[in-house]
């Protein structure tokens, strides 16, 4: 919007030469009118506007006129660019304006000075003057006053002062003109002069003679105006209001460190930890590009306030980048004599495992960046997996640590939480190294075999990238976003249970079998290792408390039943603080236990020979199961009753050994005749086959021959022999098939006191992995049917058979 005094309204391009020699302005008539055209601007009645003048026709124009006291008629021109505008180039209707005065400025520019008189019509053209002359009709408002028009007067006048108040750039005059005005006609002109719109918008006023609808067009732009004004009010206070909380957070964050200041937090306790921050950073030795990354965090951590939580969180992250260990690690030292010399210190036993740690540790020697395998022992609880692992940490010269992955089903628990989680921490596998301090350490990951997988994703393909020596370099973990070298971490993974590890896993890895121990060599464990840590334990000192092989004995066969000795470790420091406690109260200086003393420390024996107490009757036979913790015995008891053929099953059998056991039926009823079985009277009865512990869940092929031995006791009506165990699948023809587990079966009969083990033909070179123990106390009897069985199986031989 301009306002109507201020500007010199700039109309021309500089002036061009007419070409018609000396012009005179005698013989113009008293009804012509010179013309000033105009490129842009349009003159109201009752409007003074200065204009420039560039054109030489238009100086000479405005010099006639004032020559001759006469107005001069500004008329505005169709197109702007046209210099020497013709009567087709300029609207026929235009403004009767007096000049008051003429100013050339020092630049030679000419200024008039003009004031709008009244409106006029061009009638016609006068020819042969330097200048356009016009005749023409000059018209007045009308002084008519209706309703119509005072009602449209007020609401331009309402309108008009509304804009005005909005309008920046409004001057005072202005508003004082509007409020002042009684003329409908003058405040449409005086409204369209001041409304910023185009010069053809304003030429539409002036050309509209009659009132209503010159206030009607006014009143239309004023409103556009009004709208355009409101909205951009609009978007300033938006603005306003964003600055303004922008402003208050600014605020609110100074009061909050005066605040801290005043409470004694102020901001050199911060610098000097923000300084310290700085220290640990240089000397984390971290790559550049962590280092780079910890910088930027750093400075986040400057600007926001102490107590916010993002601060916490910042800070967390910025300790968790600090504490990892980014060095790169030393050198292994190995020594293969020292190495073997610890593991035979620490460990009793286990020949073949030793045997294969040591090569392990001697390629490593040669080739110390070569991706040795990942090692995993695989065995029951307490056979020595953990201590193995710390033994190779030991000759190493590397930290020992250790996470469990059992009941991890979440990647998120390997990899870590996004920083976008709240309470989000980096995954197991850089929380342990982070703990061991060292990027060379040995991790041991625990249970690999229980590892679950959920709706999380699946922490299997997370382990595969740890253990993975091509990956694993550039780890990722979700919290820490940066990624980290794995390489120099010793992996070694423990699984009880084989099968259990997720295949892929299992390929990358090489396993060794700890199956468990014999009764001697828990003794010797006993005695060499667990008596001298548990008296070091419970506060004895060597001297003071002893206990003798056959207590120890004792506690092995009648107290545990494990294929480790973790148990049998447990007990032992029972024994121990009983004899503490009669030390302290000075009841003895020494304390000797042996077998007789059990009872009244560790209560009554909990495993009885429980296969003499079983068995020794028609219809009981000894099976042999292979379980995680090492394999266990189980008798198969079989009854009969009045009834018409049919089978029944309990004990919580799986699907395959129901199967099984209708199979050892089947094969019965079908060697009837030459087991000497009556059949028609197998066809009279309901058997029944009933496996304890009722309560826990048993499966697999391996008892189908004690099944069958045991259905065939009960039908001859002859006694297993109790000192006797069998393993081993059957098929429908009588074929005794092979089975796996051999090792830990056998090991398992050994421990419940058996003397004889039944094993299928097939099974037989697998007694080489069998401990010598074993074999020297046992008698082995390979089998290929269940006529084999049969023969071997019963108290007392069958007719007929050899
Ligand atoms: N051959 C052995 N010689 C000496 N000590 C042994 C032997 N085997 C096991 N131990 C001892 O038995 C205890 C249990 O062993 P460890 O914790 O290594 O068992 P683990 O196989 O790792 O069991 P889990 O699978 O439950 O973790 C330890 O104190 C260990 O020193």
């Amino acid at each position: 919007m301009k306002t109507e005094s201020l500007d010199l309204i700039l109309d021309e391009s500089p002036a061009q030469p007419t070409g018609e020699g000396d012009h005179h302005a005698a013989a113009m008539p008293d009804d012509g009118l010179l013309i000033v055209p105009m490129r842009n601007v349009v003159l109201f009645p009752g409007m003074i506007l200065p204009l420039t003048l560039g054109r030489e026709q238009s100086i000479f124009a405005a010099q006639q006129a004032l020559k001759l006291e006469r107005p001069v008629g500004i008329l505005l021109q169709r197109e702007p660019e046209i210099d020497r505008p013709g009567p087709d180039d300029l609207y026929g209707f235009g403004t009767v304006a007096n000049i008051l005065r003429y100013l050339t400025l020092p630049d030679d520019t000419h200024v008039i000075v003009c004031q709008g008189v009244q409106r006029f019509r061009v009638i016609e053209y006068l020819p042969g003057y330097a200048c356009p002359v016009v005749r023409f009709a000059g018209i007045d408002d009308l002084k008519v006053a209706n309703n119509e028009i005072t009602a449209r007067f007020i609401r331009l006048k309402e309108r008009a002062l509304q804009v005005l108040q909005l309008e920046p750039q409004a001057s005072l005059e202005v508003s004082s003109a509007v409020k002042g005005i009684s003329s409908p006609g003058a405040l449409a002109d005086l409204i369209a002069g001041f409304l910023e719109i185009g010069p053809n918008e304003k030429q539409a006023v002036l050309e509209a003679v009659d009132l209503v609808p010159r206030l009607d067009l006014v009143l239309d732009y004023l409103l556009r105006r009004l709208e355009v004004l409101k909205l951009s009010r609009e978007i300033d206070e938006r603005t306003k209001a964003s600055l303004d909380e922008r402003q208050r957070h600014f605020l609110l964050l100074e009061q909050l460190k005066s605040i801290q200041k005043e409470l004694g937090e102020d901001d050199e306790g911060s610098s000097a930890e923000l300084a310290e921050l700085h220290k640990a950073i240089a000397e984390a030795q971290m790559p550049e590009e962590v280092a780079r990354h910890a910088g930027k965090e750093l400075k986040r951590l400057e600007r926001m306030p102490d107590g916010s939580a993002e601060y916490s969180m910042i800070r967390a992250y910025i300790d968790c980048l600090i504490e990892l260990p980014w060095k790169p690690p030393e050198a292994d030292r190995i020594d293969i004599g020292e190495a073997r010399r610890m593991l035979d210190a620490d460990h009793f036993g286990l020949e073949q495992v030793k045997k294969r740690i040591i090569e392990f540790l001697a390629v490593r020697k040669l080739n110390p960046e070569g991706h040795g395998p990942i090692l995993c022992f695989v065995g029951p609880p307490g056979v020595g997996k953990t201590s193995l692992g710390q033994s190779i940490a030991k000759a190493l010269g590397r930290k020992f640590v250790r996470t469990s992955l059992g009941g991890v089903h979440d990647e998120a628990e390997i990899r870590g939480h996004r920083r976008t989680y709240i309470g989000a921490l980096p995954g197991n596998i850089l929380q342990v190294i982070r703990k061991a301090g060292s990027r060379g350490c040995v991790l041991m990951l625990d249970e690999i075999d229980k590892l679950g997988s959920g709706i999380q994703g699946d922490p299997s393909a997370a382990l595969l990238e740890v253990l993975d020596p091509e990956q694993n370099n550039s780890f990722r973990d979700n919290y820490l976003a940066l990624p980290y070298d794995l390489s120099s971490v010793l992996f070694i993974t423990t699984a009880n249970v084989l099968d259990n590890i997720p295949g892929p896993l299992a390929d990358r890895m090489e396993i060794i079998h700890l199956p468990g121990y014999t009764q001697e060599e828990k003794l010797e464990i006993a005695r060499r290792y667990l008596v001298g840590r548990q008296i070091a334990q419970n506060g004895l000192k060597a001297g003071q408390f002893e206990i003798t092989d056959a207590a120890l004995v004792a506690i092995i066969r009648d107290y545990t039943r494990e294929a480790g000795v973790r148990s049998l470790e447990r007990l032992i420091g029972a024994v121990c603080r009983r004899a503490a406690v009669n030390i302290a109260e000075g009841g003895a200086a020494a304390v000797l236990v042996d077998e007789r003393d059990l009872a009244p420390i560790l209560g009554p024996s909990k495993f009885d020979n429980e296969v003499a107490l079983r068995t020794g009757m028609p219809g009981v036979a000894t099976g042999l199961a292979w379980t995680p913790v090492g394999g266990d015995i189980l008798f198969i008891e079989s009854g009969r009753t009045p009834g018409d053929g049919k089978l029944t099953l309990t004990g919580q059998l799986g699907d395959v050994m129901k199967e099984s056991a209708q199979a050892a039926l089947t094969l019965m009823k079908t060697r009837a005749s030459s087991l000497g079985i009556d059949s028609a009277e197998l066809e009279k009865c309901n058997v029944h086959i009933h496996v304890p512990a009722g309560a826990i869940p048993k499966d697999g092929p391996s008892a189908g021959v004690a099944m069958f031995i045991s259905l065939a006791s009960l039908f001859v009506d002859r006694a297993v022999r109790s000192d006797t165990a069998m393993t081993g699948e059957i098929s429908l023809r009588g074929l005794v098939l092979p089975v796996g587990g051999i090792k830990e079966k056998v090991l398992a009969a050994m421990r419940a006191g058996i003397r004889r083990v039944l094993l299928p033909e097939r099974n037989r070179r697998d007694l080489e992995d069998v401990p010598a123990e074993a074999r020297e106390k046992l008698e082995f009897v390979f089998i290929e049917n269940v006529d084999d069985a049969m023969a071997n199986a019963m108290e007392t031989r069958l007719a007929g058979t050899p």
